[in-house]
Order: structure tokens, then sequence, then C-alpha cells
């Protein structure tokens, strides 16, 4: 398998890749030389240099998985890589630090003028008057974004003695006491912080999350940080804030174009700026490529994705409680959609007893990728089952139980088109998975090989003629299940069998007398 590295990548990672893997290091390339190129690729690994546009991901038809070694996103089309079942991950711990530290230093070198004064200096001037600076001693520190760095950056705040005010919806007030910090509104922190700074990711809410309106909110010695991502804070608001004198200093390390050489803030004498250099640290980079470079490793192997963004990810003590029922949610849907037989407009996963309580979004995305691997194969997989559903308009709903009846766990699965509708349920006892019910009906069969579901009249000299076809055809039956109705009644019964059964011999099992339907599932 080949793996393309299209930013600069730290020694130790590419030796993890290059270990399994042939590796081709190619930088600074155009959209347009990626797209000529990335279609020989099984990986993509990135930083922020590369765009990875929904053009270079329809061109990438062998690619499996996209690994950011860092944090943001934002330069990957996430949507049109999950429509084409392509895993994006990241190394979301790798570089908190080193981002946060910079963070602090941006801070201390804008209270103090640093960089302006060492540029003074070097050009032979003795400005001690000019470059009078703050202490943020006792300062109120406004943090919007409250996540892995904005916590630390708020930690290494309250050690120089500030005071936290926070913004993010997304935490809660409890997270917020635990870490000492005060949870508050954008307009209340721009009002009142005398430092700022944003953690957030660049999403459609965050971006210009402060604007001309909250410059026009803020103290005239408020100062800004933005070691986040550029558009967080609006490129021209924050050039006139900084040029008229609205604020004080704002310190810039990301940029809504990089390099960022048409910025109008490049201009402003109270701005200091680096070039993107949050993660750039020996530690960082060592950190994060090796993380991605591992989570390549396991997934072009066939295993899992610890980091992946568009796929639900849960832990892995989780996960191996999980585990044989995602392989049996996948069975009992593609069982339940070769049953049913056609278009499909909802799929309803019901999970009853133990299993209620644990976070089943794998599961539910299984049962998803099992019912539309019936119609489209390999198109879906986990990463693009849930889009593929929305896409075709199929309904998901999950539903909770945690009462259980003889099981401690079980999941039904129900597949609907209009009136009609076909149910499996299953249950993993020790760790042998078996399906017990097919819709009304209690079956006890293993959710392998090839099943016969018969639909008969319970009466006599059914099941045996029926039985005689399929021995007739050599088809070796190794399991029967018969549900219990009283005779006259409909049923099913559920065959084992050691081999494929034709269309044919289908038919002619179902001309037998009191043979309703006969349909093959393939597992
Ligand atoms: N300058 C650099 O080199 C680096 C920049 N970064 C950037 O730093 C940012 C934060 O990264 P992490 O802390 O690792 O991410 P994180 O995911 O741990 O934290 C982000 C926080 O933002 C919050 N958030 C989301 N939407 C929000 C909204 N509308 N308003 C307020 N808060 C909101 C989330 O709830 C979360 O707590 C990202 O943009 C990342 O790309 C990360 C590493 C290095
Ligand atoms: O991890 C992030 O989000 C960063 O911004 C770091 O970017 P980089 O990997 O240094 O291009």
């Amino acid at each position: 398998m080949r793996i393309l590295v299209s930013d600069p990548l730290s020694e130790q990672g590419l030796a993890i890749l290059g270990e399994h893997f042939t590796v081709d290091v190619l930088t600074k390339l155009s959209e347009e030389e990626l797209i000529k190129k990335i279609a020989d690729y099984d990986a993509l690994v990135i930083r922020s240099g590369t765009q990875v546009t929904r053009k270079v991901i329809e061109a990438a038809n062998k690619m499996k998985i996209i690994g950011r070694a860092g944090v943001g996103v934002d330069n990957v089309d996430v949507e049109a890589a999950t429509e084409k079942g392509i895993i994006v991950t990241n190394a979301p711990e790798g570089n908190m630090l080193s981002a946060a530290e910079h963070t602090i230093a941006m801070m201390m070198g804008l209270a103090r003028n640093i960089p302006q004064a060492n540029a003074s200096l070097k050009s032979k001037k003795w400005e001690r008057n000019k470059f009078m600076g703050v202490e943020v001693n006792g300062k109120i520190l406004g943090v919007i974004g409250l996540g892995r760095i904005g916590a630390e950056v708020a930690k290494r705040a309250q050690g120089l003695n500030m005071n936290i005010l926070a913004y993010d919806p997304f935490i809660s007030e409890e997270k917020a006491k635990e870490l000492g910090v005060k949870l508050t509104t954008v307009h209340e922190i721009v009002k009142a912080a005398d430092f700022i700074t944003v953690h957030t990711p660049l999403t459609k809410e965050t971006r210009n999350i402060i604007d001309k309106r909250e410059f026009g909110m803020m103290k005239s010695n408020a100062r800004i940080i933005n070691c986040a991502r550029g558009g967080i804070i609006n490129e021209e608001a924050l050039a006139e804030a900084l040029q008229s004198g609205r604020i004080a200093g704002a310190a810039v390390d990301v940029f809504v174009n990089e390099p960022p050489f048409d910025s109008p803030l490049l201009g402003c004498d109270n701005l200091i700026a680096t070039p993107h250099l949050g993660a750039s640290t020996e530690e960082a980079q060592i950190n994060v490529a090796v993380s991605v470079a591992e989570e390549i490793v396991s997934v072009l192997n066939g295993g899992v994705a610890k980091n992946a963004i568009n796929i639900p990810s849960v832990k892995p003590d989780v996960m191996a409680v999980l585990a044989p029922y995602i392989q049996l949610a996948e069975t009992m849907s593609k069982a339940c959609a070769q049953l049913l037989g056609k278009n499909y407009e909802r799929i309803e996963i019901f999970y009853q007893g133990e299993i209620a309580g644990k976070d089943t979004r794998p599961v539910t995305v299984a049962a998803v990728k099992g019912m539309l691997q019936v119609a489209l194969g390999s198109a879906v997989n986990y990463v693009n089952a849930n889009s593929l559903a929305k896409s075709r308009k199929v309904e998901v709903i999950e539903s909770k139980s945690q009462t259980s009846d003889e099981f401690a766990s079980s999941i039904k699965v129900r597949i609907t088109k209009g009136s009609e509708s076909q149910s499996i349920t299953g249950t993993v006892v020790g760790n042998a998975a078996k399906i017990i019910g097919i819709n009304e009906e209690r079956v006890d069969l293993a959710p392998s090989g090839y099943i016969i579901v018969v639909k008969h009249v319970n009466k006599p000299n059914v099941i045996g003629p029926c039985c005689i076809v399929l021995g007739k055809n050599n088809i070796n039956i190794s399991g029967m299940q018969v549900g219990r109705v009283p005779i006259g009644q409909v049923t099913i019964m559920a065959l084992n069998v050691d081999s494929e059964v034709s269309d044919a011999i289908l038919k002619e099992m179902q001309s037998v007398e009191g043979i309703i339907d006969a349909k093959l599932i393939k597992l």
C-alpha cells in the first residue's frame, strides 16, 4: 500500500509508516498536482498546509484514510470524505501543550512588546519609554473555547494570577468549576476582559465570533490573541481596531490565508505575529506524527481508528463489550434487508437490557451498513453508512430500554417499506452471537452462512416435501427451526443450509402446497 505525506512530518512518524508501506513525501503540491497523484495512494498524511478539497477527494479512488498530524481539519472537506467512505482522523492531544504554551508566550510578548522592542534594539535604538508594557497579574483573561487547549491556557494563566472568564456552550458548569473558571457570554467577555484568547475550531458558528461589533464593546486597553484559526476573529475588523487604537494590541499565529502576505494585519505596529507556529515544537511534532502514523497502520491493517472524526469512536473498554454486537447488528440487518427484498424507507434498532446503557452509535452504524450493503455492496462502509442512508432518505431510528427479558442484552432490527416490514432479533451469549427471533417467531440460529426462511401454513405434509426439494438438489440442511403456532396458522421455518440455493430451487420450494414464500439469506 502507498502513503502520500503532503506536509512536513517528523522522522519518527515517517519511520513507522515506512516499516509497513511505501511512503512518498511530496510537499507544496498545488491542487491540480495533488488531484493528478492522489489516485495512487491508500492514505494521505497532512498538516495545515494541504487543502484537501472535494475535487481532491473525488479523485482519491483508493484512499481509505486521511490522517491530520495535528488538530484542525478545517482544511479537509470532511463531508466529501465521509460521502466517499474515507476515514478522517487527527491527533487531538499531541500538540495541545505546545499550542497552549505558544498562546501564553504570545500573551506575554504582547503585554511587554517583546517583538517590537527586539526589532528596535537590533536596529541600534534604545527606546525604553516607547515599549512600556502592562502586567498580566490580576487581569481578566477571556477564553473563548474551553476545550483541550483553552483549558490548558486557563490553567497556565491562573498560575500567572489571572482571573478567567470563559465562553463555551458545550462545557458544563461542573467542568468550569473544576477548572476554577467562570462561564459567561461572548459579549460579557469582550466587555470585561483585559486579554481575550480564542480556542475554538473554525466552524460556521465560530467564524467571525469576534467582529466589528465585539471590538466596539472592548476596553481600549484590551489585547486579543488568536492561536486557533484565522477567521475566528474577523481580520479586517481586527486591523481596523488596531489601526484606530480601539484596542491596545493583538497577537496572531493563524490567518485566513496562509501565508498572509496580503493581510491588512501585517501593517499594524501593535500586532505581533508568528507564522502558524503553535504546534511547532520538537515534542509536539513527534507526538502528532507518531499518533497519526500508528492510526494509519492500524486502519490499513483492518484495525480501528481511535481518533476518527467522521465515525463514532468509543473508548477501547466500551468497544470490547460492543464488538460482538457490532458484528451481530450488521449481520441481522443484512438478513432483514434480504427478507424485505426491496428498497426500504426506515430502519429501527431497538436495544434492550445492559447494552441499552452503552454508547451504541457504532452498533447503529453497523446496522445501517449491513442494510445498505445488500443493495450497494462494498460502496458502503462504517464511514459513509449514515450519510448514504440520509441521501437515500432512509430514516434511522434508535430506541432503548434497559429492562431485559431472558437475555442480559438483545438487539432487534426492523426494516420497513410502506406497510411491509421485517424484523430480526439477536443476542450474544458468552462470545457467540445468535439470531433469536425472525419477526414474531422464536428461533435459535447461528447468524452465518446461508439461511432459507420459509413462510408456510402449519399443517402436515409441508415441511417434508419442502426438505425433499433441497435433498433432491443435493443441498445439505445443517439446522432447522420451526415456529410454534396452532395447526392451520401461518408460521416460519428457518433452515441453515451448507451451500447456495438457486432461485429455481427456491421456486420449486414455493410450489409445495402450504408454502407461502421461501427466501434465501446470504450472510
Ligand atoms: N496554532 C496552532 O498551531 C494550533 C492551533 N490549533 C487550533 O486550536 C483550536 C482548539 O483546539 P483544541 O483545544 O485541541 O480543540 P478542542 O476540540 O479540544 O476544543 C475546542 C473547544 O471549542 C468549543 N467550541 C466549539 N464551538 C464553539 C462555539 N461556537 N463557541 C464557543 N466554543 C465552541 C468546543 O466545545 C471545545 O470545547 C482548533 O481550532 C485547532 O485547530 C490546535 C493546535 C495547534
Ligand atoms: O493542529 C493544528 O490545528 C494546527 O494548527 C497545527 O498546524 P500545523 O500542523 O503546524 O500545520
